[in-house]
């Protein structure tokens, strides 16, 4: 703080002369003259003015993008200013423990570089235009300032800068407080302000270690996330944007939505939840990704259903009779309701995920899942945009011993033979072999539960098996139904064949018969 007064004392007085002199001789000139008298005035203070000043704006680009630079040093200041800033503000709470500090607006820090001091000051431009609002006004400006003496410009700006960005990544990276971001209704948005996503801090427990699957593909799946990660210098080399897609499919229940979070907790990534039904255009859709941080897996859940975008394919369905139409008219009604409202079409979304690779700073991963793979129209998931295809299916012998040895602590019992055979034999989703292994008392011991799974497995077996028989005997019913329905038809057809015929010989015959009589009468 005394670095701070003895700048502001000097600043005081060399600025204070000046403005006297402003105010002073102003006056003395004529009207039309001053405009030249203030322009000349100006460059003396430049002259005068012994600081150089760098302002570092919360965004960039038109306010799209916000400035990773600001947030660097946000994190740099941060840890500086807890050490000797007296006015502080406490921004995020970091395991629901201990809040991040950070300085405080209009309050000053100063700190030494290799021997030069360096002011750092925060500012926030208050909207002009009074208003009750939740969110901040789209006119209110924050930033950052520095201030050095500027016979020390070329320090500041060649290494300091830098200095200042490097370090306030590892304290970010230190600090990171991982989050699940949901898109607002664009009725709810502010300008381009911060407020097109919700967040609430990411606490999913799920990782892959949790995650019941072949063995063999986690592997790959986890080598080919960890791979991407590091691959900056990659993608830059051969010129392609720091990306990846994945499409994860497979029925309801075999950890798509776990997968999502496991690579989550991975690669201590966020995560943007997309919602698309709820977003109303494609521009609207290029806005929400613009403002998604790197570093973060972008996931559109179900996109079969969350909008149309299957196009020719989807009304060829209809004219045929979509089987995956819901038979329940308030649900259809629901699901045409929120097509309806949405405009974003299958070329839009396509755009948007080109260009946001292109448009903004890379490592960030895009996820769609779908439980109907076939529906999907190829553009969306061709190579290149949709880079490994991941099909979640029923349980394996694999995935049970996963969830054997996370639920129950076991790797081997006298059981294990019986469930590997049934998990051939049967089709269980991951979830119902997790909730039949789960502990239903505290009486239930590993035993017990795997009975529990034996008994399941062979309830679905049995279950699986009839529905085979009562299909086949359906089918066996329906076409005796068609045979006896076309039976008659049949009997008819072959009867008036007959009639045909025989009118034909009798006719034959009794044009030879009549010419026979008529010969013989002659
Ligand atoms: N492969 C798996 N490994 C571990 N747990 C799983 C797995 N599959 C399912 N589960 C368990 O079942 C629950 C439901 O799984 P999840 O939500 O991941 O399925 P999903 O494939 O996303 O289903 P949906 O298609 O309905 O969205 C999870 O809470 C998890 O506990
Ligand atoms: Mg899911």
């Amino acid at each position: 703080m005394a670095m701070v007064g003895e700048m502001w004392s000097h600043l005081g007085s060399t600025m204070g002369t000046l403005m006297l002199v402003y105010t002073v001789f102003k006056q003395f000139f004529p009207h039309h003259l001053q405009g030249s008298f203030e322009k000349y005035f100006n460059r003396i203070v430049r002259y005068a003015y012994p600081y150089v000043e760098i302002t570092f704006d919360e965004f960039t680009g038109e306010r799209m993008k916000r400035s990773e630079a600001y947030f660097r040093i946000k994190s740099y200041l941060s840890d500086k200013s807890t050490a000797s800033a007296k006015r502080l503000k406490a921004d995020v709470v970091k395991d629901s423990q201990s809040a991040v500090l950070s300085m405080d607006y209009n309050e000053e820090i100063t700190e030494e570089f290799q021997g030069v001091k360096i002011w750092w000051s925060a500012k926030r431009t208050l909207s002009k235009t009074p208003r009750i609002a939740i969110y901040p006004a789209d006119d209110e400006k924050k930033s950052y300032k520095l201030t050095v003496h500027k016979r020390h410009r070329e320090l500041i700006t060649q290494s300091y800068i830098s200095h200042v960005m490097k370090a306030g990544k590892e304290i970010e990276t230190r600090n990171r407080q991982r989050k699940l971001y949901s898109n607002n209704p664009s009725q709810d948005w502010d300008g381009y302000r911060s407020n097109k996503w919700s967040n609430v801090l990411f606490e999913h427990p799920a990782t892959f270690d949790t995650l019941a699957m072949d063995a063999k593909l986690k592997e790959e799946i986890k080598n080919d996330l960890i791979k991407f990660s590091k691959g900056k210098d990659y993608y830059a080399r051969i010129g392609k944007a720091w990306k990846r897609g994945y499409l994860l499919y497979g029925p309801p229940g075999t950890g798509k939505s776990s997968m999502i979070a496991a690579m989550a907790n991975l690669l201590n990534y966020d995560v943007y939840d997309l919602e698309l039904t709820a977003v109303k255009e494609n521009t609207e859709l290029r806005r929400l990704l613009l403002d998604t941080s790197s570093k973060s897996i972008i996931v559109i859940e179900d996109i079969d259903c969350s909008i149309d975008l299957t196009g020719q394919r989807e009304k060829k369905t209809e004219k045929d009779g979509n089987e995956d139409e819901p038979s329940d008219p308030v649900t259809k009604r629901v699901k045409d309701k929120k097509k309806k409202n949405s405009k974003v079409t299958l070329s839009g979304l396509l755009n948007c995920i080109d260009g946001l690779w292109s448009s903004c700073g890379g490592e960030r991963i895009i996820v769609f899942t779908t439980n109907y793979v076939e529906k999907l129209d190829p553009a969306l998931i061709r190579r290149g945009r949709m880079d490994k295809h991941i099909e979640l299916s029923y349980c394996c012998f694999d995935a049970f011993k996963v969830f054997a040895k996370n639920y129950l602590e076991v790797d081997s019992h006298s059981l294990f033979g019986e469930i590997e055979s049934l998990l051939g034999e049967t089709n269980m989703t991951p979830a119902d072999v997790a909730e039949n292994l789960m502990p239903k008392s505290d009486y239930d011991d590993v035993e017990t539960c795997l009975k529990r799974l034996v008994e399941a497995l062979k309830d679905t077996k049995e279950e699986a098996k009839k529905k085979v028989e009562d299909e086949a005997r359906l089918m066996a019913e329906k076409e005796e139904e068609e045979k006896q329905r076309k039976k008659p038809e049949k009997e008819e057809k072959e009867q008036s064949g007959k009639d045909v015929k025989e009118v034909k010989e009798n006719g034959v015959a009794k044009v030879g018969e009549e010419v026979k009589e008529i010969g013989v009468t002659h």
